[in-house]
């Protein structure tokens, strides 16, 4: 008898999984949720930026002296009818926004992946659209982090002379704190990243920061998640530090439980969970880190939130069927 995979049920399924990644500008989303499409395949998930929908262009905003991170500067509205069309499975005339230009380009056909990542700085920041999020993401990297990244993107891959990408930073900061960070109450999921405590420097060099995973409660749990440490490698084998540790975030009068994980782990540490997830998934092999003798928190937290996904997507199949 033939095996019905993850893959196939989710193709043969009607349902549209919508993921809201949410954060500042530069703070990483984009970056999350590449990692997300590499877990699952590009043939069942696609990405839709936020930037699509600014209102006004990179010249129109500076003429009205307004940030693309107040809502007005957005069409959130059609944003919130495109992801219902979406969401019923059927195409949409999305917007085009180019960063290269800092204009419009023609609008393109979009057609809905069974799942469909929005990342920006509004995915969830109306009723309507955040009653079409099957899971919200709120990323949030420290101030210090933040500015570091988005001054080498802006000046490297943007046009912004260094000076221009830091005149923008500082104009920006107030309207990040007013009109973007209040998301972060209402995310499943919070992420936070800081420069990690055994060097500064290990972030520049090898990308490894201090993550901090706050979750609320899953609907779902996981099914047996073992974090395999071998502790007579940790003693023989392990050549770098690293820290885990399970905690609370009191953030938005709200008190969640939190996994923090610091420093490299050696891709032994982690070996069981994606053999777990190819289990589940019939992804084979999962090869995020091909190639890498250490994982970093991060690598580690795109992990965990994709089966938490996965989960959950199994989750909504049983409940129909049930239902
Ligand atoms: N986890 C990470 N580890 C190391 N560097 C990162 C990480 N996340 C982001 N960066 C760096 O920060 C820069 C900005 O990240 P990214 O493009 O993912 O942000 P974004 O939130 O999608 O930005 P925008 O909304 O402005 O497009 C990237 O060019 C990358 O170098
Ligand atoms: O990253 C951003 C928002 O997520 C940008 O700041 C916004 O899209 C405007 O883009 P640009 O500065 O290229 O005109």
């Amino acid at each position: 008898m033939t095996r019905v995979t993850f893959h196939d049920s989710i193709q043969a399924s009607s349902y549209i999984y919508i993921i809201g990644v949410a954060g500042d500008s530069g703070s990483g989303k984009t970056t999350f949720s590449d990692a997300i499409t590499a877990i699952f395949g590009p043939d069942i998930v696609s990405t839709i930026t936020l930037d699509d929908y600014h209102l006004y262009d990179r010249n129109e905003r500076a003429q009205r002296k307004i940030t693309p991170l107040n809502p007005v500067a957005n069409d959130l509205d059609r944003l919130a009818r495109d992801v219902a069309t979406l969401k019923m499975g059927k195409p949409i005339e999305k917007p085009v926004y180019s960063h290269a230009t800092g204009t419009f380009q023609n609008p393109i056909t979009f057609y809905p992946t069974k799942f469909i990542i929005l990342e920006g700085l509004h995915p969830f920041a109306t009723p309507a659209l955040l009653q079409h999020m099957d899971y919200t993401i709120f990323v949030d990297p420290d101030n210090e982090v933040k500015y570091d990244w988005k001054l080498r993107r802006d000046v490297g891959k943007r046009n912004y002379t260094p000076e221009a990408a830091l005149e923008e930073i500082q104009k920006r900061e107030p309207d990040y704190r007013r009109f973007v960070l209040p998301q972060r109450a209402s995310a499943g999921t919070v992420i936070r990243i800081a420069y990690s405590g055994y060097s500064k420097a290990l972030g520049i060099s090898r990308n490894v920061y201090r993550i901090t995973l706050g979750m609320k409660p899953p609907e779902t749990c996981f099914e047996d998640v073992e974090l395999n440490i071998d502790l007579c490698g940790l003693f023989t084998r392990s050549t770098h530090d690293f820290l885990l540790e399970c905690g609370t975030l009191d953030l938005d009068n709200r008190r969640i439980r939190s996994l923090t994980i610091d420093g490299e782990l050696s891709h032994e540490t982690i070996h069981r969970i994606e053999r777990n997830i190819e289990k589940q998934t019939d992804v084979h092999p999962i090869d995020i880190f091909t190639g890498k003798e250490v994982i970093a928190g991060s690598d580690l937290v795109r992990l965990i939130i994709s089966w938490q996904i996965i989960n959950h997507r199994i989750h909504i199949d049983s409940k129909q069927l049930k239902g």
